[in-house]
């Protein structure tokens, strides 16, 4: 049995594909009444969850589970885990992100909360909704013991669910983090109308940002040029369908957005300009988007920073 914490969209979406390939799955949320009356999830419409997902709102009833998937976001990790009583041999972080308390990413988070367990971390480019709808996905299960992650790789992979894997989790974790603050910034380039050719040097120079901090922090550059770096990074800056580029597009257009829709970027950007200015590092782009989401520049002088930048080589 391979259990899943968090009935949200990725959650669900990764126990359907898991069940549909013939795993039994256990999915836990805190408020599943109606996701267990309909066996369809709102966040995604028209999917039914396969007869072998069993929905409970008992920590107690993911025990003896092969894995367990943690899809939350990544600041509740923290303190769900500090108080779920969750027992596991395998947590695999399902979230990107820094986490704000701590300033690290989901795995050392979960070693600190469960130190007993081995953690994997499974991330790159897919959507919940092309999961849930069976489409082809290829994503990294990162986890630094190698025989662990092979085992979990041939546990979480389905026929259209292709995993790769990595033992390089700081790479991994790191390449799914920042992604999303760049996709923010690259939204933020959208709404703004400054054009196509302005996000893609945005997405360049966003990942030349991306991939200092991460080797500074240990990781190896050929991860960050992999599915959970680089691949991530195409997908959410370009495509409609994510929560990060549309908030970010918003921003730029200088129109609403709903607090309530998960956007991983805007908490991670200020954890990681943090983590930046403590290594001292320089950072414009998380640095814009931070100062955006903080309300502490407006899109003007965002923009302008941005612009304003010394003629260096590239
Ligand atoms: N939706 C997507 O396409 C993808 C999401 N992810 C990642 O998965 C993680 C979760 O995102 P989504 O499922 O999309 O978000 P979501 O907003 O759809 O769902 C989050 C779920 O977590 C639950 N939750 C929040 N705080 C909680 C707490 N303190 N205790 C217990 N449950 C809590 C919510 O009730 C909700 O069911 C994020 O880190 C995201 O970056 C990764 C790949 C794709
Ligand atoms: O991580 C994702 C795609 O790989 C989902 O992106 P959003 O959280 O921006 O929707």
């Amino acid at each position: 049995m391979i259990g899943v914490v968090g009935a949200g969209a990725f959650g669900t979406a990764l126990a359907v594909a898991l069940a549909r390939d013939g795993r039994a799955v256990r999915l836990w949320g805190r408020d599943v009444t109606a996701l267990a009356a309909r066996r369809e999830s709102a966040r995604l419409a028209g999917v039914r969850l396969p007869e072998n997902v069993t929905i409970t709102a008992e920590i107690a009833d993911l025990r003896g589970a092969e894995a367990v998937l943690l899809s939350l976001p990544m600041q509740a990790l923290g303190g769900f885990l500090a108080h779920a009583g969750l027992q596991a041999e395998r947590l695999v972080a399902c979230c990107k992100g820094v986490d704000l308390r701590t300033l690290t990413g989901p795995a050392a988070v979960i070693a600190a909360a469960c130190p007993d367990a081995t953690v994997a971390l499974l991330t790159g480019p897919s959507f919940a909704a092309d999961i849930a709808r069976g489409l082809p996905t290829a994503l990294t299960l990162a986890c630094a013991d190698e025989a662990e992650g092979e085992r979990l790789q041939h546990l979480l992979a389905t026929p259209v669910l292709r995993l790769y894997r990595t033992a390089d989790v700081a790479g991994a974790e790191l390449g799914g983090a920042l992604k999303n603050v760049v996709a923010i910034a690259a939204g933020v380039v959208i709404g703004a109308g400054l054009g196509d050719s302005a996000r893609a040097a945005l997405m360049t120079r966003g990942y030349a940002e991306m991939v200092r901090l991460a080797l500074s922090l240990g990781a190896r550059a050929e991860t960050l040029a992999g599915l959970s770096g680089f691949g991530d990074l195409v997908l959410t800056c370009t495509s409609e369908q994510s929560r990060n580029f549309r908030f970010g597009r918003a921003l730029g257009a200088g129109a609403g957005f709903d607090p309530t829709v998960t956007v991983e970027g805007a908490a991670t950007a200020r954890a990681v300009a943090r983590l930046a200015a403590e290594r001292g590092m320089d950072m414009p782009v998380t640095a814009m988007v931070a100062a955006l989401v903080d309300g502490g520049i407006d899109l003007s002088a965002a923009i302008q920073s941005l612009l304003s930048r010394p003629l260096k080589a590239e």
